[in-house]
């Protein structure tokens, strides 16, 4: 019987609606795209909300969720260029640490790295360094590292899967601030089957994203390809680890410290020969990070205690940034390295010296064989070669040559005489161009001399060694003409230091008869003398005579006459000559000496006057007429006033005043018009009045308001540059649209993004007229406020240091010295909330020792555990308990609060 014959209606089958297939794909684009074309249009009711609670509910959400991803936005203090990026290669001992980065090294370097051992930094792009640091595999040198790491690079042996160490290490990390991590797996070579290789790689990919998170990066060094990881491999790694960021952290951020990359032992050799277990003196070498550090901070050593540093010094940076030229890659010349600990780098430089490492068997510096070694090694004598084998003769030290040599403004004599004149090829030739400029300064000298230390000057051999300077007593020594040997003598006389040269087996008598005018009688001398050099620069012009009778002394002698030939003969070409002719050079040395004239020191007052009336005798008709420059040059040298208001630019003179020059107006009205005169500011339409008409006008006022002004515009302008560089986003809007149409595209938040642009904003434009006020200062000062800048390369001197850290200084281990702040440097009782990792068997019992790592900082403590009971009162326990939190009270060094705390019952 038919179902249907019955009349009862049999329930139909429901339509099943068809959930794939082309059908539905076609009817899903379709929604898509009338959604994309606005399906709240078509269909508003179906999108609008249908209770106000529901939507209330998921508008505080969103909210939320928005305001969980929002940051309190952080001041970057660091100013200037980077510090290096720490990279610490971390992982179980025979993993491939050092392998991996000797290979990173000559990735970026091209060098091959015998020994790794200590920071090793490199060059690795245009704008950015790294730091290589080996982590050593005792828990302290694994504490010291996880403080310091900006990107940690686990190695894990693929081969034998996960060790204890790099949990041990995560674990470290996330206790005090955790940086950015990569897995790396070695040994993966030792798997014969594929299958199980491709098996073991997921597994341990998992298990890492299990422990740190989902996602996280891990590499796989697939095998060694003559002892080294694959080209290929080492380049990919080599591309990840330079796109990273790193993370900022508190800490850090509020903590001046720094990786020690050299460490000197400074203490004298006496007192540790006195005794070997003395205090030591320390310096200690690296680039500042986290913020800037300030003279009188405290620091902490790891593993070394507290200490207050005796010197801080910034250094010139021994692994520098290329240059900012505009160059697409990274030349292979500036591919620089620097690891002082592993013997690389050739320059060390230190606070007074830099040390140049240079292979022994690449240059033979005996002195013995030195003319063969030349002959040997081929080539000409390198420059740098010659350089220290001169140094090898030298007998006196800078300073010394600094004590006896003297500035000489207006004759030829050498600038810096000093003794090691024996030296050859460039170093002299170097030595003949100083004193060729030496001549174009004006000559001041005195009459020095008498001598009293003894100081050779033997090697003078070119004629640059005439000494004709001084009026009386080396004017006739000339040890290139003869052949001999000068001798210096020197004795400090009249309050200053005086050097006299005598020729050792070469007597003038000019020069005994003057030497003996000289020890008659030095005050008389002081005039004279003086006279002999304004004559010698006088002289220049011809007027030789004129100045002779002006003497009207006995010093018209003979051998003054020669002197004066001589002296123009070998006058040479005078580069101020060459260029403005004789007259107006000459002119100049006068005025200029008049201007120096005018210290009573050297000339008599009544004889300067005298002098100064008679202008010089322009009477050679073959010279070039220059009377036209000189009608524009001449000022009336006989005005006192004139000669007033120049004085303080000499070197007796106020030199504070000179940062004042500007401002003042000459007394005669005379001057700087054309060049201080007005003008209007184009940019801004403001007008700016000479310094000379406002003072004129008698308002001194004004000056200085314009001067704020113009601060106050150059800061705005530095604000706005700033303000634009944070909103930037290549369209033109101005600030308010910009933060408009970024309300817009937020459309999940739309005022948090427009008030955390505004904090951002602040605090950039804090920061740019933080930046813009520092700068103005002269070093010293902006060092004092501000203290050193990250990214320095810095010097600590430290005292006291107790000798075991230099006995037992262990380059693989890392040396931190981190800062301490205010507060930090008390003992006392501190509380912290504790739990017993799951991995440590035994609960922890109270008053058992344990070593605490807090701040920088790792100490030894007997611990009181308790736990806080309902009534808030803590009750002491004699174990910790299983899987709980609890309190540690101990006895130490403070810490702020927040701090991350770790403790370890041995190492
Ligand atoms: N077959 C194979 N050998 C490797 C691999 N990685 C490293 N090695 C070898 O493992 C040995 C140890 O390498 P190192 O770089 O000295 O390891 P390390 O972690 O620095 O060792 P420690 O400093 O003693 O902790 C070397 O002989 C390497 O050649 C790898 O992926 N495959």
């Amino acid at each position: 019987m038919a179902p249907g014959d019955t009349g009862v209606e049999q329930p139909r089958k429901a339509h099943r609606v068809a959930k794939s297939g082309a059908k539905v794909r076609k009817k899903k684009g379709k929604c898509a795209a009338g959604d994309d074309e606005g399906g709240e249009r078509k269909n508003p009711k179906a999108f609008a909300f249908r209770s106000a609670t529901k939507a209330k509910r998921l508008q505080s959400r969103s909210a939320e969720i928005e305001q969980r991803r929002l940051h309190v936005p952080i001041m970057d203090r660091s100013i200037g260029e980077p510090p290096p990026f720490v990279v610490v290669v971390q992982g179980p001992p025979q993993v491939g640490k050092s392998l991996l980065i000797k290979c990173l090294v000559k990735h970026y370097t091209k060098q091959n790295l015998s020994d790794v051992r200590g920071p090793i930094t490199v060059v690795s792009g245009k704008s950015r360094r790294v730091q290589f640091l080996e982590c050593p595999s005792d828990i302290n040198g694994m504490i010291d590292a996880a403080k310091i790491a900006d990107l940690a690079l686990l190695l894990i042996d693929g081969s034998y899967g996960f060790e204890m160490d790099t949990f041990e290490f995560l674990n470290i990390m996330q206790v005090h601030g955790f940086p950015k991590v990569m897995g790396v797996l070695t040994h993966l070579d030792q798997f014969k089957d594929v299958k199980k290789l491709r098996k073991t790689k997921q597994r341990l990919k998992h298990r890492f994203w299990a422990e740190i998170k989902e996602g996280a990066k891990l590499f796989y060094l697939s095998g060694l390809i003559h002892g080294k990881y694959t080209k290929r491999e080492v380049h990919n790694l080599a591309r990840f680890i330079s796109v990273i960021k790193p993370i900022p952290l508190s800490w850090r951020m509020a903590h001046p410290y720094l990786l020690a990359d050299r460490f000197e032992d400074v203490t004298s050799s006496e007192s540790v020969r006195l005794n070997r277990k003395c205090d030591r003196k320390i310096t200690l070498y690296g680039y500042l990070r986290g913020c800037n550090m300030k003279r009188g901070t405290k620091v902490h050593i790891t593993g070394a205690g507290d200490f207050s540093l005796s010197g801080v010094t910034s250094l010139a940076d021994p692994c520098p940034l290329p240059s900012a030229a505009k160059k697409r890659g990274l030349r292979d010349k500036e591919k620089l390295f620097y690891a002082p600990m592993s013997g690389l780098g050739d320059l060390l430089y230190d606070k007074d010296a830099v040390y140049i490492n240079i292979n022994d068997h690449l240059v033979q510096f005996s002195n013995t064989d030195d003319n063969n070694a030349s002959k040997k090694q081929g080539k000409g004598n390198d420059v740098g070669v010659a350089l220290v084998k001169t140094l090898q003769n030298t007998k006196y030290s800078l300073d010394e040559k600094l004590d006896q040599s003297f500035i000489n403004f207006f004759g030829r004599r050498p600038a810096a005489q000093s003794e090691d004149s024996d030296m050859t090829g460039n170093a002299i030739s170097s030595r003949q161009n100083d004193q060729g400029e030496a001549n174009i300064l004006a000559q001041v000298g005195g009459n020095n001399l008498s001598s009293a230390g003894t100081l050779e000057s033997n090697g003078h051999s070119s004629s640059e060694c005439s000494s004709d300077s001084e009026g009386d007593n080396d004017d006739d020594i000339q040890p290139s003409d003869h052949g001999v040997d000068l001798r210096e003598e020197v004795e400090f006389c009249n309050g200053r230091m005086r050097r006299k040269a005598v020729s050792a087996n070469f007597q003038d008598d000019d020069d005994d008869d003057d030497d003996g005018s000289d020890n008659e009688d030095d005050s008389h001398n002081e005039d004279s003398d003086d006279d002999h050099l304004s004559e010698g620069s006088l002289s220049s012009d011809g007027s030789g005579e004129a100045l002779d009778s002006d003497d009207g002394t006995e010093n018209t002698s003979k051998w003054k006459k020669s002197l004066l030939a001589r002296t123009l003969a070998r006058r040479g070409a005078s580069l101020m000559q060459l260029v403005y002719g004789q007259a107006s050079a000459e002119l100049d040395n006068d005025s200029g000496e008049e201007g120096s004239s005018d210290e009573e020191i050297f000339v008599p007052k009544g004889q300067k006057k005298q002098v100064k009336n008679e202008l010089p005798s322009f009477d050679d008709i073959d010279a070039e007429d220059y009377s036209k420059f000189l009608k524009v040059e001449l000022r009336d040298w006989s005005n006192e006033d004139l000669i007033k208001s120049i004085r303080d630019r000499f070197v007796t003179g106020d030199w504070s005043k000179a940062s004042l020059r500007g401002r003042e107006v000459d007394e005669n009205g005379e001057g700087d018009e054309e060049i201080d005169g007005d003008f209007e500011d184009l940019e801004t339409g403001e007008v700016h009045k000479s310094q000379a008409a406002e003072s004129a006008a008698g308002k001194p006022g004004v000056q200085k308001e314009d001067e704020l002004k113009v601060e106050e515009l150059r800061l705005k302008k530095l604000a706005l540059k700033a303000k634009f560089d944070s909103e930037y986003d290549g369209s033109d809007l101005s600030g308010e649209e910009v933060d408009n149409e970024k309300k817009k595209s937020k459309r999940e938040q739309p005022d948090a993004g427009g008030y955390f642009d505004k904090l951002k904003e602040e605090i950039e434009l804090r920061k740019q007229m933080n930046v813009s006020e520092l700068n103005d200062l002269d070093e010293d000062t902006r060092v004092e406020i501000e203290g050193f800048r990250t990214g320095t390369y810095v010097r600590l001197e430290i005292h006291g240091v107790p000798y075991e850290l230099v006995e037992h200084f262990d380059p693989c281990h890392p040396i931190l010295v981190g800062g301490i702040g205010l507060g930090e440097e008390n003992t006392g009782y501190m509380q912290v909330s504790l739990k017993r990792h799951r991995w440590h068997r035994k609960v922890l019992k109270t008053k058992d020792p344990i070593v605490v790592s807090i701040g920088w900082r790792r100490f030894q403590t007997t611990p009181v555990y308790a736990i806080e009971d309902r009534n808030g009162r803590h009750r002491m326990l004699k174990y910790t308990p299983e899987h709980m939190h609890c309190f540690a009270m101990f006895w130490g060094p403070l810490a702020p609060p927040k701090s991350g705390v770790l403790a370890v019952q041995s190492l």
